[in-house]
């Protein structure tokens, strides 16, 4: 057995394709903050691209890790050169593999907070991008305005090193101003609509709570570009890394699964320049909104449509509840009757044959992403994906009623108890209040629609009927 960690990549040559560029001479243009599976199938994967054509020397990436459980990829990418295995998994069984290298440091927040600031403020930094979830933003789906944890407050009141991403990304861009720099563009990649304008607002809102000239200059002079992003990456899995041992006979500590499907539509607005990401298949466009309209609302909507209708009827995969012929049937008029009427027209897109793709690709079983990732963390989902197309539907006097499903099956999931009467983990920042909701929902039937608490709040508490 070859651990990656330990070989040279000419030795591995042989066995895996691995990257054929140089990385001593890599810079770091970007540093993302994130680094899960998701930035490793996407954004590395575009950039390794970039560098396999001989472009972007200067566009590698520095990892950064903020949460205390990072440290597992701190350590995991550190044993390996910061290389890992990109397993690509087609519907028909057959897998690709092969070796990534844009990633060329990781730092770990908790550890070296001052390190992190720094190498945001570095001038070799141009893009800070950001895969935090939907939730990472602090802002009220409703209102869409930063709406700042007690966490985030005492944190601006406390004038001590920062930990959140707002106060770290802040802090660097407060010492690039002071040194004449040009500020890094602040590139969102998560799954939210106008996720630009999202980072943006909350960016701006915690700067200005910090100090309101520094606030107005990071409205003025930082850009916040949007961007859809798509590669269905579910969570590695002990499984995954033994099935790439014995296919190569390379032992990976974190590899990436991923289906071969890819989608990154970038809105081109950036302060300190771009890698030339439109050679490595981005579409780089003026209007990212009918790309992430159309995303958002068929297919991560889709997977709120088959996560707890499925898992309630016994499915744990995504494939097998895409499979179920009736849960197939009701995701596809929950697509043309309530999503499909509320987009706008995609340009170059026809929406049958994306449709048609996005069953195949839910469809898939090589990728085995189960119904418990897209049932995770779903008082941040619903508000992202579903509600915003069951508001436009009542403005425009159209159907809500399979949506008003989805919360119904979200409502019976969240008592954490299945029909045969197996127990489960709501996995949900809000998860104690929803499922004591829940529970109570048989005598009080309306206990979980009058949960009004956000995902962020520090005290989550159900409010008063
Ligand atoms: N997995 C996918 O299929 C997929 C596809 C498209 C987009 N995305 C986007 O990427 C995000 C991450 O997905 P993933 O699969 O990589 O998840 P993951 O669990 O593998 O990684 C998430 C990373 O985000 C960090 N993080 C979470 N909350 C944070 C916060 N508040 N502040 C700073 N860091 C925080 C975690 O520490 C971790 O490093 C999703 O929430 C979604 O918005 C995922
Ligand atoms: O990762 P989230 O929380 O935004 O949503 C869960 C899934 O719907 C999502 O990860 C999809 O797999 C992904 O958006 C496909 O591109």
């Amino acid at each position: 057995m070859t651990h990656l960690a330990d070989a040279a990549l000419p030795g591995l040559r042989p066995i895996l394709p691995v990257p054929e560029y140089d990385r001593t001479s890599l810079r770091a243009g970007f540093v993302h903050v994130g680094v899960g599976g998701f930035h490793r199938a996407h954004q590395a994967m575009y950039v390794d691209r970039l560098l396999a054509a001989g472009h972007a020397q200067d566009w590698a990436i520095c990892g950064v890790g903020l949460l205390p459980g990072d440290v597992r990829m701190r350590d995991a990418l550190r044993s390996q050169d910061h290389l890992y295995t990109l397993v690509e998994k087609h519907p028909d069984g057959h897998v690709e593999d092969r070796v990534v290298g844009p990633l060329v440091d990781y730092l770990w927040a908790p550890e070296d907070v001052e390190g992190v600031v720094e190498r945001m403020a570095d001038p070799v930094t141009r893009v800070v991008s950001l895969t935090i979830t939907e939730g990472g933003y602090a802002i009220d789906p409703v209102s869409r305005e930063f709406a700042p944890s007690a966490v985030l407050r005492e944190e601006l009141a406390s004038g001590a090193a920062p930990s959140s991403v707002f106060g770290i990304v802040t802090e660097a861009l407060a010492r690039r101003r002071e040194r004449g720099l040009v500020p890094f563009t602040v590139l969102s990649c998560d799954n939210i609509q106008g996720n630009g304008e999202v980072a943006r607002r909350a960016f701006t809102g915690y700067a200005r709570l910090r100090e309101a000239a520094l606030g107005a200059w990071v409205e003025a002079h930082v850009a916040f570009p949007s961007s859809m992003v798509d590669r269905i990456t579910p969570a590695t899995t002990d499984d995954d890394r033994r099935d790439l041992a014995a296919r190569t006979g390379v032992h990976d500590a974190w590899p990436v699964v991923c289906e071969p499907f890819e989608q990154w539509v970038l809105e081109d607005h950036f302060t300190g320049g771009r890698p030339p990401l439109e050679h490595a298949g981005v579409q780089l466009v003026r209007d990212v909104r009918p790309y992430e309209l159309m995303k958002l609302r068929l297919l991560n909507a889709g997977h709120q449509t088959l996560a707890y209708l499925g898992h309630l009827l016994g499915h744990r995969y995504v494939h097998e509840a895409a499979r179920d012929p009736e849960v197939a049937a009701l995701l596809e008029r929950y697509w043309r009757e309530e999503a499909v009427p509320t987009l706008d027209p995609v340009p170059g897109v026809d929406l049958d044959d994306y449709l048609t793709t996005l069953l195949t690709r839910f469809g898939n079983p090589a990728v085995a992403d189960t119904l418990e990732r897209i049932a995770t963390d779903t008082s941040d989902r619903i508000p992202t994906f579903l509600l915003p197309v069951v508001r436009d539907q009542l403005a425009r006097g159209g159907p809500v009623g399979i949506g008003a499903l989805v919360v119904a099956s979200w409502a019976r999931y969240a008592e954490g108890v299945d029909e045969a009467g197996g127990t489960y983990a709501v996995v949900d920042p809000l998860s104690d209040v929803l499922t004591a909701a829940a529970q109570r929902q048989g005598r009080e039937p309306l206990a979980f629609l009058e949960v009004r608490e956000v995902p962020w709040s520090a005290s989550a508490v159900p409010a008063e009927p």
